[in-house]
């Protein structure tokens, strides 16, 4: 028997936990409540006191004969209470939230307040009606009820109303489809966009000037095809890593005088794991010495088998630069949509994906948002990631401001509180308390997750975490004593990032390392880097609580190098600087010969005659370099503690002003383990 709580064993022994509480306290063990844990032999011991047979305290004095007599009438009651069961209808689990108010347990359970408060009591639990009790406890009691609990699973969807009720048949209407194309660069993504906007600019449309919301409608015999304005396959699935699922058909345009490239493969791939079907658009079929079924071929080899060649992929010949059969391709598209039978409710309230958003300088925040299904209105309060507000205003592609947006419709939309992010789901809710409450709850999460410190980005474990796919950026924070130096770290450490891993510098900055310095890094899983900055105490402490990985240097290439190897996996820090203690200088003297002594009061810590220090004026590293002379009164010593005064002088460094701080540092080795 391993580890077992008061309730559960109490349970097992038929007893009351209070009952089982005091007997432990008999036998000498103290236990908090109910839900405290027995060690295996505290529980044995109890478990010996009790017959659990009988449930009863044992009788050492009960004869034999009585304990057969005791078992045949046990044997009696079993066999009755079996027969009972059999009437019995089968138990029903109620569910019930993490914590409940008495009250509430007791109508949803249906048994009277008082019947409940006097199992609490019994427990040892002293709850008001109106008091929460949490999960464990409620459970007991049921138990102790006969009533078989669950513990619900509160999605945040149906805390605050956002839960999506199936739509009923009658209510879906057919929706356009919605279209990302891809393909290996320069394979003509960008043009043939473009050329299918142009196919569709109509008279109307003076100029024929194409709003750049981030998605663009366009209509082909009176039906819509909405394409997303980003291609490329890495777009598509970060939107994905997301959670949001916008593609319907993915157009996989591959360059007819080149075939199937990198890039194409990595598509095709996308497009399968996502589950997206294909339509293979073959581009530049306006060039000379083009070889289509080359193309057709290495297609089928990697997995896109095309119509007449057996498959069930469309292939389409196109040209994005005459033109040629971008017609045919809008049609090809509206008939496969047409297979997928793609359908929404325009009836309920509006759900989809933010596509683009960013900070305008004049509007607010900006966001193009494609509405997946619902309808969205001016006046909706809607809840987009960790943004809320009300729909103040709505833009479709071509520029127009319109009132209301049906499912596949993309918009671009004001009013949000802050820019969510491309990838961001949003819905809309039935009231702004709601939209609140929500973002409330997000961003809490946000910070709980970021609060665990297992989750941090550190140097030292960069590569494992890169391996582990945890990492896909690396966000820096840079702060130097010039700006010159920031905009070199800045340039030098994006250019280290690869495939795996995109080095971002979130933030840099002249002058010392502050405490919004570590709150950002700590809400954004940063790494901070400093050139001949050192951080004071406080923020030296708040980065060590944050857990924030904080490293100084003072030569700009040992800190890309540093990074550089961490993505690597090779970083070996041999060797780590200890900080002693921090002096301040509160006067100085000139001794002829000698040159500038410090008379010098050591904050924290302490300062030794032969460890290294660093001179700090206003946070700003100003030297660095070796103690000359350390002195108490007339005498050299050893080393000062926090507290006392003495007199230092820096080797070969007059320039020490009032207010300076020495910090007194020694390297140690590191031992990695
Ligand atoms: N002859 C010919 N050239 C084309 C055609 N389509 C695109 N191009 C040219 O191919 C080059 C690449 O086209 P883009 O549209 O920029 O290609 P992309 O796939 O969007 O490239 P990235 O955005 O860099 O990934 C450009 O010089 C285009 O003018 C075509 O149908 N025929």
């Amino acid at each position: 028997m391993s580890k077992i709580r008061v309730y559960q064993l109490a349970k097992e022994l038929g007893i009351s936990s209070k009952e089982l509480i005091e007997k432990l306290s008999e036998f000498g063990v103290e236990v908090a409540n109910h839900m405290s844990t027995l060690e295996e032999d505290e529980a044995s011991i109890i478990m010996e006191f009790y017959d659990i047979d009988n449930k009863k305290p044992k009788d050492k004095k009960t004869s034999k004969k009585q304990n057969r007599e005791n078992d045949e009438t046990k044997g009696k009651e079993a066999v009755h209470e079996r027969e009972e069961k059999k009437q019995e209808s089968p138990k029903k689990i109620i569910s019930i939230p993490e914590k409940i108010i008495v009250k509430d347990l007791a109508e949803k359970i249906g048994k009277s307040v008082s019947e409940v408060m006097g199992k609490l009591i019994a427990l040892g639990v002293f709850a008001t009606i109106n008091q929460e009790i949490d999960f464990d406890t409620a459970e007991v009691i049921c138990g102790d009820l006969g009533i078989f609990v669950e513990k619900e699973e509160v999605k945040e969807e149906v805390e605050f109303g956002l839960e999506q009720e199936e739509d009923k048949p009658e209510d879906l209407r057919p929706r356009p489809p919605v279209i990302t194309v891809m393909g290996h660069v320069d394979h003509g993504k960008t043009s043939l966009l473009d050329a299918i906007r142009k196919t569709n600019v109509t008279a109307k449309e003076a100029g024929g000037i194409t709003q750049h919301i981030g998605a663009s409608e366009v209509e082909v015999h009176g039906n819509k095809i909405v394409f997303l304005d980003t291609p490329g396959h890495e777009a598509f699935t970060s939107m994905r890593a997301r959670g949001a699922k916008v593609t319907d058909i993915a157009v996989l345009v591959v360059a007819a005088d080149d075939g199937v490239m990198p890039q194409t493969k990595e598509a095709i791939n996308h497009a399968k794991a996502a589950n997206v079907p294909i339509i293979v658009a073959m581009n530049k079929i306006d060039k000379p010495n083009i070889n289509p079924d080359r193309v057709k071929q290495e297609l089928a080899e990697n997995g896109v088998l095309i119509e007449e060649w057996g498959g069930d992929t469309i292939c389409v010949p196109v040209s994005a630069k005459s033109g040629e059969g971008i017609e045919n391709l809008l049609e090809m598209i509206l008939l496969a949509a047409e297979m997928l039978e793609l359908k929404a409710n325009p009836k309920r309230l509006a759900s989809g994906t933010v596509i683009e958003a960013k900070l305008d300088k004049g509007r607010g925040p900006v966001a193009t948002v494609l509405v997946q299904n619902g309808t969205l209105k001016i006046g909706d309060s809607i809840v987009a990631g960790s943004s809320y507000g009300r729909v103040r205003a709505m833009m479709n592609d071509k520029g127009k401001a319109i009132k209301k947006a049906g499912p596949s419709t993309p918009v671009e939309i004001l009013g949000l509180s802050d820019v969510p992010e491309a990838g961001d789901l949003f819905h809309a809710v039935r009231e702004d308390k709601i939209a609140r409450q929500i973002v409330e709850k997000r961003k809490l999460k946000v910070r709980e997750e970021n609060l665990n410190a297992t989750a941090r980005v550190t140097l030292e474990d960069l590569f494992k975490h890169i391996q582990e796919g945890n990492v896909k950026e690396l966000n820096i924070i840079v702060k130097a004593d010039v700006q010159g130096s920031v905009e070199a770290v800045k340039q030098s450490l994006m250019k280290l990032s690869n495939d795996e891993v995109k080095v971002k510098v979130i933030h840099g900055g002249v002058g010392t390392i502050t405490e919004s310095d570590i709150m950002l890094a700590s809400a954004s899983n940063a790494i901070i880097i400093g050139f001949n900055v050192r951080p004071s105490s406080t923020v030296e402490s708040l980065a060590e609580r944050e857990n924030v990985d904080l490293r100084t240097y003072r030569i700009i290439y040992e800190a890309i190098e540093d990074i550089e190897a961490a993505m690597k996996g090779m970083l070996e820090p041999e060797y780590k600087e200890v900080v002693l203690g921090k002096t301040e200088i509160r006067a100085t003297f000139k001794v002829p010969g000698v040159g500038t002594i410090g008379g010098a009061y050591v904050l924290d810590g302490k300062i030794t005659r032969n460890a290294k220090i660093r001179l700090i004026r206003d946070g700003i590293v100003i030297h660095e370099g070796e103690i000359s002379s350390l002195k108490r009164f007339k005498d050299d010593v050893r080393e000062v503690a926090a507290g006392y005064e003495c007199g230092v002088g820096i080797a070969n460094y007059n320039d020490i002003k009032e207010g300076d701080i020495i910090e007194a540092f020694v390297i140690e080795e590191v031992k990695r383990g």
